[in-house]
């Protein structure tokens, strides 16, 4: 799919189908047995609700003309029994199905979790992180009721209404007829508006998750908008966005709207017509009056699970453009994973080799190109050159965040696309520019890796980066809570304890995307010395711009040109005087 922003509506990459269906039985089927036990005692409700019209009809008929008070008093409380019995019942059913509800939704939510967590770079790259936050969170809610109540629902409303027309054309014939002549129009309505009505749907959906999108990336940028003063414009397009979910919601509500009127409307004519039919034109001792009050009586009745049933289709079309997304979701694929029969990467040394390497991000836009070079086992490589040559490219591509356009990489002569991405991964520390903090201890965040790290381990990879002062000035020391995106600790901090999660993991290669950029001087020098010791034995890629911390690699590759256009030790590369030389000689004029 092409890349997508807050203001773009989404495409559809596969309209709701029975194959989509046949995914939502799957959830429905693990809640069987409550649904069977909350659907038989709907039937049991509905069953007792509908002598109630029987019970009228002799009371008038009957009862009332022979003037017996007692048989009167025994049907008025065998009437009142069956709205306690229908009641309780009721209520015990909703109590399951809210349950199954609550089950489906959970089930359906986990799946996505567990699926987002295997989408690759790419999925993310190409969409705002509000649009998939909706699916999880708003778009599971939304249709956890037609998928637990809404199907029940729907059967018992359909047997509701055949047992309603078998006692109706039980009770009189001609009636019944006049009572399902609406049935026609009805459909015609509900057909000719399906297409648009969808449609209408599809938009609520679009429109609601360009809306979260905004804002999610709203609150992400919060800081950057108070800074430029931005907040008056941003309301501007919060309200557009605002202003087009609820024009859509409108429009949608107008055809839900539309259905029930119908219904009303044709409930009332065919009622109508029973008091005129049956009292002008019918013999009325062929047809009594308790007969026609009976028959008016099941014309409501009729009427309301088509009611119903309509209005669990109009909840039914809304859910499935909700549906369509979540399982859109679910069916993305998985494209940088496993092959099949993929091998375990053994324990490695660390050679990488990159063998002609190209990759791009769109299609069409190559950003490394037929790039190869050798590493050998525990060799440190510093990655420099321009913004946006492609050096973060690089140490991505050596973990598989993406699938190559061409080439291959290896390590230790194994073909990474070859092996288990966790067998890869596992053996490769990461310190991405962005050092994520996540919500827990200091504690959690340096253990995140290594779950089984002892306390021991964790305080000595602290000491290490020299990390281990600054959080022991914490009141609660390594059990200092922080938040999500560690806002209570300064970057530089970030940056140190995410350094002593990636040494923890003790991991034969390394790689270091600008991992000390805001860790001021003093600490990097102290840093520094640990920090020899831990490469030492291990390969390693980093990332700097600040040429002085690279200085002492092994080897410095500098990119660009969509690939490697100069390597040697700094010492090299400047006697060479070419790219490398007149960028570490500006810098040194800077300083
Ligand atoms: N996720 C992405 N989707 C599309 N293009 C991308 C993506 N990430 C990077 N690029 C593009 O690829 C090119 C190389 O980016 P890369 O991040 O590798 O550069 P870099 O050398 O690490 O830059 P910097 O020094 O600024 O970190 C850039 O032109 C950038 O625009």
């Amino acid at each position: 799919m092409a890349r997508n922003k807050f203001d773009v509506d989404e495409n559809l990459e596969s309209p709701f189908d029975i194959k989509h269906f046949r995914r939502a039985m799957v959830y429905i089927k693990r809640q069987k047995k409550p649904m069977i036990v909350a659907f038989l005692l709907s039937m049991i409700s509905a069953a007792v609700a509908l002598s109630a019209p029987l019970i009228l009809q002799h009371v008038v008929d009957v009862t009332i003309p022979e003037k017996a008070v007692g048989a009167l008093v025994g049907w008025s409380a065998l009437m009142l029994a069956t709205i306690v019995i229908s009641v309780v019942l009721a209520t015990i059913r909703s109590r399951i199905m809210t349950s199954v509800g609550q089950d489906i939704i959970f089930d359906i939510r986990t799946d996505l979790f567990k699926h987002l967590q295997e989408l690759p770079f790419k999925y993310y790259d190409d969409r705002p992180q509000g649009k998939i936050l909706i699916r999880v969170v708003n778009y599971v809610n939304s249709v956890s009721d037609v998928l637990s109540n809404g199907i029940i629902n729907f059967i018992l409303e359909l047997l509701n209404l055949i047992f309603i027309a078998a006692f109706m054309f039980a009770v009189d014939v001609r009636l019944s007829l006049i009572i399902i002549a609406g049935l026609p129009v009805f459909l015609g309505i509900m057909l000719l508006i399906k297409t648009r009505q969808r449609r209408a749907w599809q938009a609520v959906s679009n429109k609601n998750s360009n809306m979260n999108a905004y804002l999610q990336e709203s609150i992400s940028g919060i800081g950057v908008t108070q800074i430029f003063s931005r907040e008056q414009r941003n309301e501007g397009i919060f309200t557009r966005l605002a202003g087009n979910y609820r024009g859509a919601w409108m429009h949608a509500l107008r055809y839900n709207a539309l259905i029930p009127f119908t219904v009303d409307n044709l409930a009332t004519i065919v009622t109508t017509m029973i008091y005129l039919v049956g009292l002008l034109a019918l013999d009325p001792k062929d047809v009594t009056f308790g007969v026609i009050l009976a028959m008016s009586s099941y014309a409501a009745r009729f009427w309301q699970p088509i009611l119903n049933l309509s209005n669990l289709y109009n909840s039914f079309i809304n859910a499935v453009s909700y549906l369509e997304r979540i399982f859109e979701t679910l069916d993305e694929p998985v494209t940088v994973s496993d092959i099949p029969g993929a091998k375990e990467l053994p324990p490695v040394q660390g050679d990488v080799a990159f063998d002609d390497v190209t990759f791009g991000y769109d299609e069409g836009v190559n950003v490394l190109e037929n790039l190869s070079f050798e590493v050998k086992a525990g060799e440190s490589i510093a990655l420099v050159g321009p913004t946006g040559a492609g050096k973060t490219t690089v140490v991505n591509l050596i973990s598989r965040f993406y699938n190559l356009t061409g080439g291959k990489i290896l390590i230790d002569g194994h073909d990474i696309s070859e092996v288990t991405l966790k067998s890869l991964r596992s053996q490769m520390g990461i310190m991405l520019q962005d050092s994520f903090i996540f919500s827990g201890s200091i504690l959690d965040n340096i253990r995140y890796g290594r779950l089984d790290a002892t306390e021991a381990e964790i305080v000595a990879a602290a000491k290490t980066v020299c990390a281990d002062e600054f959080i022991r000035e914490f009141d609660e020391g390594y059990m200092t809570e922080v938040n999500e995106r560690g806002s209570k600790l300064s970057q530089g901090q970030r940056q140190l304890i995410s350094f002593a999660r990636t040494l923890l993991a003790d991991p034969r290669i390394l790689i270091l995307d600008e991992a000390t950029s805001s860790i001021d001087a003093k600490t990097e020098r102290l840093l520094q010395q640990g920090l020899n010791e831990l490469l030492k034995g291990r390969t390693s890629f980093i990332i700097a711009h600040r040429l002085s911390t690279v200085k002492n690699c092994d080897r410095i590759m500098y990119v660009s040109d969509k690939g490697i256009a100069e390597c040697g030790s700094h010492d090299e590369l400047m006697a060479r005087r070419g790219l490398y030389y007149r960028l570490y000689s500006a810098q040194k004029m800077e300083a």
